[in-house]
């Protein structure tokens, strides 16, 4: 992206930086319960343990001793830290001089002891008013993250910029703390403050309404501090109240294109005073189709040359780039914290692969959310709306969102999904980009997205400002050929698990129903125990069999279904036919078996398999009819049950038109060379991926 006029902040120490600064931000998540600790500041910066990057933290000691610290980036003005007199501004002095980082500087005190944390990035180093400082700090925001602090100052002096950071990493306090704090020193935005009828000064297009609803709730909390009036227009609601209210006058609209370009053709929104536009997910805007309606509003501009043009995204595919290059200044800033060669999706996330075709879906979800949720909030993502409806529709504390649905259900849905009221969200794309709901633990998606881009975006809901989270992508095999696609242009290896093993389930489901029957008071005791003594005469079991029955009731399980292990199908099981001689292809293992079996009954077969020495076919057959199958034998020809997964051949690509429809680029390459691994994992998960050795398939009927 760097060109001629272009700073750029893109180099290897700067995001080696930042990866430390979250992967502090998450041993400190783990810790804080036992040891809070303020450091950082911040909800997701609150503190940094000892093991903190050597340069951004000190031991005192006894003598009194000055620290300056350097500066963290090339963005960051460095005249700061030449000199020792930097100077603090006084709370609410206006910022009339160019903005510069402020140095840290520490006096000692003979009778602290402690070890102290020092940020760089802390907020009281940027020049930010105190009146924003306190929304901050009511949010526990007390340091900027990277991709904020990297941003801040450029966009503060006046530059064009395009700002790159993984998902959940801060980008939309990056445009807007800069944007307020420069509004608040602008001339003419002084002049109109307040005014009837003035015309606003901030344009922010996003590419969904959930999102834009999200970026003006961020804009209106913060701008209260310099009393800035936000309006939030997008489709599906009626015109009349967005109109009315830039009839009387608002300082920054944030909207979808399309309705944007609507104001704009019905007289509806004026551009003429604007000193900043935004463009949020840029990508997405394009990729959803909105390249014309987002040309015409950004052409709307007069006078281009006086206004400031920031581009945030997640990714920066080769199209963002040349919308970059249009719409934004020859002189740019361009602040990259992905780079080219490292991990695209976010790194607080792991990220499993798990079989799983469309029949069983239903079945099997409710135990990885069992299994991976860790009690937060889960999001599945499938691919069309008629996928979501039905899911939805068979996961009992799930709700539904996406793009047929009316736009005030969407809006209830939503606000419903952030509040707890219910724990699953069934979604279609519509929820994949830039959506920021806390304690969000899980992300399936239902199958492997249209491109890598969307699958980076579906699993960055979670894992988010620092925190950890678990990404489940179900596959089948006939599309197993996209994942090593996905691997190598988002840039991680994928840990293979298996559908969740019973005892796997067991354990976290009693776990919590045992810490529920510890609370519950004496006082029940009179009245239950007469029932326990009928239970235990009426019963053939023991009082620890009842209490283990008791136990899985209240955990919701009454009964446990094997599942099979390639399609995840719970009235399947997995079987291998062995031979002394290689099966070539999966027909060819097809042939054989119809030597052993009526053809109608090897027509049941499911998800056929070959290992990877060729001499043995794996594959799912309907558990009523395991015995036949189990019976069938010839002198070259064996088949026996499987409780895990032997190392298998990976399918050959079906269809080119994948790599033709631009989805996954490359030109649709074959899946060859790489073998589905499962029950084992790439070298960075060995560890874990030995214990999952144990998953073999298996799952319960729920009881409520
Ligand atoms: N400096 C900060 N300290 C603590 N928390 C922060 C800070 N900045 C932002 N956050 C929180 O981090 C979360 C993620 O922020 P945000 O939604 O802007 O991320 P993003 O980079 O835009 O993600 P995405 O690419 O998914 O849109 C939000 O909950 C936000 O309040």
């Amino acid at each position: 992206m760097p060109g001629p006029g272009t700073a750029s902040v893109e180099n290897s120490a700067l995001l080696n930086e930042v990866d430390e600064m979250f992967d502090e931000l998450k041993k400190k998540k783990k810790k804080e319960k036992k040891n809070p600790t303020v450091l950082y500041g911040g909800e997701a910066m609150e503190s940094l343990e000892p093991s903190s990057p050597p340069s951004q933290k000190k031991t005192k000691k006894k003598s009194k001793e000055k620290v300056l610290f350097e500066d963290p980036s090339p963005a960051l003005d460095k005249s700061a830290s030449k000199s020792k007199k930097s100077k603090k501004r006084k709370p609410d002095e206006p910022l009339d001089s160019e903005p510069e980082l402020k140095v840290s500087k520490v006096e000692q005190s003979e009778s602290e002891e402690s070890s102290e944390v020092i940020n760089p990035y802390a907020v009281s180093n940027f020049r930010i008013s105190e009146a924003l400082r306190r929304k901050l700090k009511t949010k526990g925001i007390e340091a900027l993250f990277p991709i904020q602090a990297l941003t801040f100052n450029a966009i503060f002096k006046g530059n064009d910029l395009v700002g790159r950071a993984r998902t959940g990493q801060g980008k939309t306090l990056a445009f807007v703390l800069p944007i307020l704090e420069s509004l608040s020193l602008d001339v003419n935005f002084k002049r109109l403050h307040g005014q009837y009828g003035r015309a606003p000064s901030v344009l922010v297009l996003v590419p969904t309404r959930e999102l834009a609803k999200q970026v003006h709730g961020d804009f209106e909390f913060y701008g209260e501090a310099i009393g800035l009036k936000t309006v939030c227009v997008y489709g599906g609601a009626p015109y009349g109240p967005q109109q009315n209210a830039m009839r009387r006058g608002v300082d920054v609209v944030v909207g979808t294109p399309g309705r944007i370009k609507d104001l704009l053709q019905r007289d509806g929104l004026n551009l003429k005073t604007i000193k900043f536009r935004v463009l949020d997910e840029a990508d997405e805007m394009l990729n959803m189709g909105f390249v014309d309606d987002v040309e015409l509003i950004l052409g709307h501009v007069e006078d281009a040359a006086n206004v400031q043009t920031l581009l945030f995204s997640a990714t920066m595919p080769e199209w963002v780039k040349k919308i970059a290059s249009k719409f934004l200044k020859d002189v740019k800033e361009t602040v990259d914290l992905v780079g080219e060669e490292k991990m695209k999706a976010s790194c607080s996330v792991r990220h499993l692969l798990l079989p799983c075709g469309r029949a069983a879906r239903a079945q099997l979800i409710p135990d990885v959310i069992s299994c991976y949720s860790s009690g937060g909030r889960t999001i599945i993502f499938t691919e069309t709306k008629n996928d979501a409806s039905e899911l939805g529709s068979s996961l009992p504390s799930s709700r539904v969102l996406h793009g047929d649905i009316a736009q005030a259900q969407r809006e209830v849905t939503l606000a419903g999904f952030r509040s707890g009221k219910f724990p699953v969200l069934v979604a279609t794309d519509v929820a994949a980009r830039g959506l920021d709901i806390n304690d969000v633990q899980l992300i399936i998606q239902c199958e492997p997205s249209r491109d890598v881009e969307t699958y980076i975006h579906r699993s960055g809901r979670t894992g988010r400002a620092g925190k950890t989270g678990v990404s489940v992508l179900f596959y089948d095999r006939m599309k197993e050929y996209m994942i090593p696609t996905i691997e190598r242009k988002a840039g991680f290896k994928f840990e293979r698990v298996s559908a969740p093993h019973p005892a796997e389930i067991a354990r976290s489901a009693c776990a919590s129903a045992s810490e529920k029957v510890v609370q519950v008071s004496d006082s029940v005791l009179p009245i239950f125990r007469p029932a326990v003594d009928v239970l235990l005469q009426n019963s053939d079991l023991s009082a620890a069999d009842l209490l283990a029955k008791a136990l899985a009731r209240i955990a919701g399980l009454t009964d446990v279904k094997k599942r099979s292990l390639l399609t995840s199908q719970s009235d399947f099981t997995t079987v291998i036919l062995q031979s002394e001689r290689p099966f070539y292809t999966p027909s060819y293992a097809f042939s054989s078996l119809k030597r052993l079996l009526p053809e109608d009954v090897v027509e049941k077969v499911k998800g056929m398999s070959l290992t990877m020495d060729g001499l043995g076919a794996v594959f799912d057959v309907p558990s009523d009819l395991l015995n036949s199958f189990l019976s069938a034998k010839a002198t070259d020809l064996s088949i026996t049950q499987l409780d895990s997964l032997p190392e298998l051949q990976a399918r050959q690509e079906r269809s080119s038109s994948f790599g033709r429809r631009g989805g996954y680029g490359g030109g649709g390459g074959r899946a060859s060379g790489s073998h589905a691994r499962f029950g084992r994992g790439s070298s960075q998960h060995q560890g874990r991926q030995s214990r999952r050795g144990s998953f073999g398939g298996g799952g319960f009927r729920r009881g409520r």
